[in-house]
């Protein structure tokens, strides 16, 4: 996936927000580029929610700006054509059919009762459509919000931890949904706590630990910042240490276990360099940092 140029769809610049005893959100700017899925990671109480309120006018900030769609949302005449907000499953009255619901909504963003039957198909639950909210399961209810959020066919779908109460077949057809949306020209951002959730969803990434950006660019870049290492178990590592930085590799460190960790080279070209320094290699392998790693890493322990 990657974004068509264009004016991002979302820009927060030095955000900041703080509850009595609590630094919720701390100086946070980042980009949401058109046509990406955006995800905001970070671990409970690091700050998503309170920044997602921020550019939706929900939460005033103590300092900074938010723009959607090249202005703050507050200066768009029908804001709820421009953005489509889902901050929780709830919103409709369990007493209210799926239908009743969207009709009731729909006035706000001036969507007509042929909408009302297209974001019914698009979340898949037009069969359903004529029963009470209260009989529809946690899944339903989030696809009830999407709908809901998807009435004023907007520009840009910020979505807080979407996947919550999703079963992975729901995981699966919300990540479908996202990146339909995008491809079609749309953004979306949304938030998450849990990596495995949304790491084969979002294009782009910001990482919150503690009111903080801690990284935010593409999954490309983030990737780039953890270079992959190769683990390797040879007859003798220190000649094969040697060799590699004489080959310019110089990040080799032995490990507890008397094998050695090398970070830069592929590991065909350290067997390369192996063989050509006579050391016998016994096992070799790729050890990839996968993103659950890097993010804990840059998060840091939960609390
Ligand atoms: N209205 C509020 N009043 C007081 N403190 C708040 C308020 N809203 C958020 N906070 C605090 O600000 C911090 C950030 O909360 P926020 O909900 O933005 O984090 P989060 O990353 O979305 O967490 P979670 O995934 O648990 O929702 C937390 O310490 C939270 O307790």
């Amino acid at each position: 996936m990657s974004a068509p140029a264009g004016p991002p769809a979302v820009v927060a610049r030095g955000l900041s927000k703080s509850y009595p005893g609590v630094d919720a959100v701390h100086d946070v700017s980042f980009e949401v580029p058109a046509g990406s899925v955006t995800g905001v990671l970070g671990p409970n109480g690091s700050g998503k929610s309170t920044t997602l309120r921020m550019l939706l006018g929900l939460v005033l900030p103590d300092s900074g700006t938010a723009e959607v769609s090249g202005a703050p949302l507050g200066a768009h005449p029908v804001p709820g054509r421009v953005v489509g907000a889902v901050l929780d499953g709830r919103g409709a009255h369990p007493r209210r059919t799926a239908r009743a619901h969207l009709r009731c909504v729909a006035p706000v963003v001036a969507a007509s009762d042929a909408r009302i039957e297209e974001v019914l198909a698009l979340v898949g639950l037009r069969e359903v459509a004529h029963r009470r909210t209260g009989t529809y399961s946690l899944g339903m209810r989030q696809r009830l919000s999407l709908a809901t959020a998807l009435l004023g066919d907007p520009a840009v779908l910020v979505l807080d931890e979407p996947a919550n109460g999703l079963d992975p077949e729901g995981i699966v057809w919300l990540r479908g949904f996202l990146t339909a949306y995008a491809r079609s020209g749309r953004s979306v951002l949304l938030s998450s706590h849990l990596v495995r959730e949304i790491e084969r969803t979002v294009d782009h990434l910001v990482i919150m630990a503690a009111g903080r950006v801690a990284f935010r660019g593409s999954l490309a870049d983030l990737a780039a910042l953890y270079p992959a290492r190769v683990v390797v178990a040879c007859a003798d590592p220190a000649a094969l240490a040697l060799a590699l930085a004489a080959a310019g590799h110089t990040d080799a460190i032995l490990g507890v276990d008397g094998r050695l960790v090398v970070t830069g080279p592929a590991a065909d070209r350290v067997a390369e360099i192996a063989r050509g320094a006579g050391v016998h290699v016994f096992g070799i392998v790729d050890a990839a940092v996968d993103l659950e790693q890097i993010f804990l890493a840059m998060t840091g322990p939960r609390s």
